[in-house]
């Protein structure tokens, strides 16, 4: 999708853009993905611990941090991936890794979102990581979310695409179906997530992915949260709620940043 891009002062000096009195620049979502990712690393301070989040957004803020290392802009860092492919991208660009259990307590995060609501609410795990994600992003002093606008909706599940459960796989169908009839009211279709080989997707946690399509607002968002967690099988949901601290949202009009 390509959007036309009329850039703000303060975004262009930081995304080097083109001069104010050029004509729009047209630029792809990814590159909305780029600019967002390339502006939240500007939080990045040496000696950090960073949470390195998961997708196609925050693998271009990996890409930047790994760069900076390089050019010694950075020093000091130790990530926190969120996945085994972030895992496999930082260790390519040397960037030094540890896990939660060394380092309890995180400086900064930095990652994607499926959606994000007027109120910071995320549903996050369309790539499947959601619960290493939400594990690092929940011992995160602040956490940057990183999109392009089109991940912006009025309330949570509003895109009506996936909202992203993990389940044990033993008797997924079971889980699955409770899921479905917990939020009936809301029209929710239940889906077992497959790959590319039309076999069942696992996480890096060996687990299932069962996902959600809801047609209505589910309410209450914590009350939604707590009653999936109950369910025997379900070992975390999309929702992050009240966990985003800033959110930078790249778009036609240039770049936003929300604070909580
Ligand atoms: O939650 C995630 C992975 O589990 C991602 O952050 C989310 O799916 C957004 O991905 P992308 O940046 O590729 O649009």
């Amino acid at each position: 999708m390509a959007i036309a891009w009329s850039a703000k002062a303060s975004s262009m000096e930081a995304l080097s853009l083109s001069p104010p009195m050029s004509p729009p620049v047209v630029l792809t979502q990814d590159e909305l993905k780029r600019i967002a990712a390339y502006k939240a690393v500007e939080f990045v301070e040496s000696g950090m611990v960073l949470g390195l989040g998961t997708g196609s957004t925050a693998k271009h803020a990996v890409d930047r941090i790994g760069e900076l290392l390089r050019q010694g802009k950075l020093s000091n860092i130790v990530g926190i991936p969120t996945s085994k492919k972030t895992e496999e991208q930082a260790l390519s660009l040397g960037i030094p890794l540890a896990d939660l259990d060394s380092h309890p307590t995180i400086d900064l995060a930095i990652d994607g979102a499926d959606e994000v609501d007027p109120h910071l609410n995320l549903v996050k795990g369309r790539g499947g990581s959601l619960l290493r994600e939400k594990m690092v992003e929940g011992a995160c002093k602040k956490f940057i979310v990183i999109v392009d606008e089109s991940k912006l909706v009025k309330y949570v599940g509003g895109s009506g695409l996936a909202m992203p459960v993990e389940v044990v796989p033993i008797w997924w169908a079971t889980t699955a179906r409770k899921l479905q009839s917990l939020f009936e009211e809301s029209g929710c279709v239940a889906k077992l997530r497959k790959d590319s080989k039309g076999e069942p997707f696992v996480t890096d946690n060996g687990n299932y992915v069962i996902d959600l399509y809801l047609k209505k607002e589910i309410g209450d968002l914590q009350v939604a949260s707590d009653a999936m967690l109950r369910i025997t099988g379900v070992v975390e949901h999309g929702m992050f709620l009240d966990m985003a601290t800033t959110v930078i949202v790249a778009g036609e009009l240039g770049i936003t940043i929300k604070h909580k």
